[in-house]
């Protein structure tokens, strides 16, 4: 990992550093317009034809009905998922906004209520990995709203089936649909629908770039969807000190590197840390694992920055809005507290970000690229609308009606004025 120290950089330098490798959306956009269309015209015809040419799969059908599909899994293996699904409930479910009733003068009642989203599209990547995790996450809060029509989309394995993990998580949360393909193509049929997939009304979930691509053309279409976030390669950025574990370090900045080549992994770490301690455990933990391809290509796109303090590490950190923030120091509790930009924070050296990713409860699918900045991430508030209603009583006409009749005369609407004067009038004449 290249290093350098925060005070020897100029701004412009810094700066670079903030923004990422660039993205080039626009030829990606060019390959994935068309099979966007090609959904739209031709339905399923076309998600089987891409899922053939992109995974080399040819599908028996394109979708299959969880709550009917033998699901065999071991109990391990259940157990697990049972135990995430259960702590990722409980967060979710105490974001629940009741509803709110404010009676802003006499005889003028104001209200907010939420409603669920009714058809949701949840896409689970699996190009390198089937990812459950990613099931969890979006499938939860969208049974918690009461969402109607849940449909997951993933990429299918190799025997066009799709993975029993997340096929589990599928009935857990009540999925009416899952569609055996991954891509653009997934996400345009969910996005217009097909003669098996029902259409639907937001689309939810991380992917790669020809996914994220349809997701932002689609969002600007006349398919009438939205999405959640702009969610890109994912991210960790480390803040550490020299009471930081070098292996914890290491450990943790490769556990997001091996999502995928175009993952970044960030360590800021005061100047007296012991950083060939880091190097060799590095070093030594990526040679073990798996992913090892994907976790040294993305190592070479990361960086390593010294600096003077943690709050300078902080200050930076807060400019980059980093999808993930580890902060393992000896004031992690009280630096927690200079967060202002980030998609999740992770507090203290026995919090890996691992933990988050799976099983605290707190939702992993989460900005990045920098979004951090102005989104948050997916939250029960995702799958709902939220709807305001007034109901206003014959006094608090009398009252606030003639602020209304002369806001309406400088605006020059009249006919918004004669709502009010109308009814004002018969007011007046039964009190005669
Ligand atoms: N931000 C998050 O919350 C989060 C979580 C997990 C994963 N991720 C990211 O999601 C991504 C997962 O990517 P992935 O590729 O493993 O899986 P994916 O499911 O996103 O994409 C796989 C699909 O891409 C399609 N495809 C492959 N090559 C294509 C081509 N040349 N043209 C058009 N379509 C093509 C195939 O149909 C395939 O099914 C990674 O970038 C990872 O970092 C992000
Ligand atoms: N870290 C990913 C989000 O950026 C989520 C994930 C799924 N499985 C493991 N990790
Ligand atoms: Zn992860």
């Amino acid at each position: 990992m290249k290093t350098f120290n925060y005070n020897s950089l100029s701004p412009e330098r810094i700066e670079a550093l903030i923004k990422r490798p660039k993205m080039d959306f626009a030829s990606v956009f060019g390959r994935v317009q068309p099979i966007l269309d090609a959904v739209e015209e031709r339905g399923d015809e076309a998600i089987r034809t891409y899922t053939k040419k992109f995974d080399g799969i040819d599908l028996d059908s394109v979708t299959i009905d969880p709550s009917v599909a033998d699901v065999s899994l071991d109990a391990e293996a259940k157990e697990a998922i049972d135990r995430a699904m259960s702590n990722i409930f409980r967060f979710h479910r105490e974001q629940g906004t009741s509803r709110i009733d404010v009676e802003t003068m006499d005889g003028v009642v104001c209200s907010r209520v939420a409603r669920p989203i009714e058809r949701v599209g949840l896409y689970i990547p699996g190009g390198t990995a089937p990812l459950p995790s990613t099931a969890m996450m979006l499938g939860v809060p969208a049974m918690i709203a009461g969402c109607k029509t849940i449909v997951i989309a993933t990429p299918p394995d190799q025997n066009g089936n799709i993975p029993a993990s997340i096929l589990y998580v599928a009935k857990k949360v009540g999925a009416q649909t899952v569609v055996k393909a991954g891509g653009a193509q997934a996400i345009a049929g969910m996005a217009f629908g097909t003669e098996t997939i029902p259409k639907v009304d937001k689309i939810f979930g991380p992917g790669n770039q020809y996914v994220t691509a349809a997701k932002m053309l689609l969002q600007n279409s006349e398919a009438m969807v939205a999405i959640d976030m702009p969610a890109g390669p994912s991210e960790v950025l480390v803040v550490a000190d020299a009471s930081t574990d070098p292996e914890f370090i290491a450990a943790d900045l490769l556990s997001q590197a091996e999502h995928g080549s175009d993952s970044q992994a960030v360590l800021v770490i005061t100047d007296d840390a012991d950083l060939e301690a880091i190097h060799n455990a590095t070093v030594k933990q990526l040679n073990a694992l798996p992913r090892k391809g994907y976790a040294a290509d993305a190592l070479e796109k990361s960086f390593i920055l010294t600096v003077e303090n943690t709050i300078q590490a902080m200050e930076f950190s807060n400019r980059y809005a980093p999808e993930h923030l580890i902060i393992s120091t000896e004031d992690a509790e009280e630096l927690s507290e200079e967060v202002v930009n980030a998609g999740s924070v992770f507090i203290g050296r026995w919090t890996p970000e691992s933990m988050g990713d799976y099983a605290s409860g707190t939702n992993h699918t989460l900005p990045t690229y920098g979004y951090a900045r102005m989104y948050s991430g997916v939250s029960l508030h995702s799958y709902q609308k939220f709807i305001t209603m007034q109901k206003i009583s014959e006094d608090g006409l009398r009252s606030l009606g003639p602020v209304v009749e002369t806001l309406a005369e400088i605006e020059g609407l009249q006919g918004h004025k004669n709502a009010v004067s109308i009814r004002l009038n018969k007011l007046s004449k039964a009190m005669r």
